[in-house]
């Protein structure tokens, strides 16, 4: 696959980022201060990132385990249709979980991923994104928590991809066509 020449034009810098995250961290600890073990779900491979840095800030016992969704493949169009590439390792029954997202776009990823988590019967589900981009959403979905809520830009960075490119840069930036 092909794509147009693009720059990438900072949006949200990587001190922004760490600052934010050092908030919600705490309303986490707060959420969860009477939870044995949190069981922290990432879903790749847009948020290992933002996973990296929440856990760190997180004074918590907690357990990490990923699962992998993918809707988008290379491109900027979501296929509406949430794969589950990899399952969680651990079991969530009777658990208290937080699913980590990298950013909420059409809702179609987190929706199915919430949906299919809840047929697993945790005690407590909630869940955290990074970024929102309300603008866009085609199903009645919010994470609880959000870090910033950005407008209807495609956006790359900090764990987010363009066609697999971009997931290292440290800061959020917007796609722009050259
Ligand atoms: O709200 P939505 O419109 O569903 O979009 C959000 C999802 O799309 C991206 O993942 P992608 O499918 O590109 O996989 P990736 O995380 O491996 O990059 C992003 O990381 C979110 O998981
Ligand atoms: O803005 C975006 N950028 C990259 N991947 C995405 N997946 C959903 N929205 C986006
Ligand atoms: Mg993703």
């Amino acid at each position: 696959m092909t794509h147009d020449p693009y720059v990438i034009d900072e949006m949200i810098s990587a001190k922004s980022i760490a600052a934010r995250i050092e908030d919600l961290a705490k309303t986490i600890q707060t959420e969860f201060k009477d939870t044995d073990k949190l069981v922290v779900v990432g879903l790749l491979r847009g948020s290992f990132v933002f996973i990296a840095d929440l856990v760190r800030e997180l004074d918590l016992p907690v357990e990490v385990d990923f699962l992998e969704a993918s809707s988008y493949g290379d491109g900027m169009e979501s296929s509406r249709e949430v794969r589950i590439l990899k399952d969680l390792r651990g079991q969530i029954e009777g658990r208290d979980v937080l699913v980590v997202e990298d950013i909420v776009d059409t809702g179609h990823t987190l929706h199915q991923v919430i949906d299919m988590l809840n047929t697993r019967h945790p005690r407590k589900l909630k869940s955290i994104a990074l970024l929102d981009k309300p603008s866009r959403r085609e199903v009645d979905m919010r994470a609880d928590w959000t870090g910033f809520e950005i407008p209807d830009e495609f956006v790359v960075g900090y764990g987010i991809d363009y066609a697999q490119r971009n997931r290292n840069l440290p800061f959020i930036g917007k796609v722009r066509f050259t």
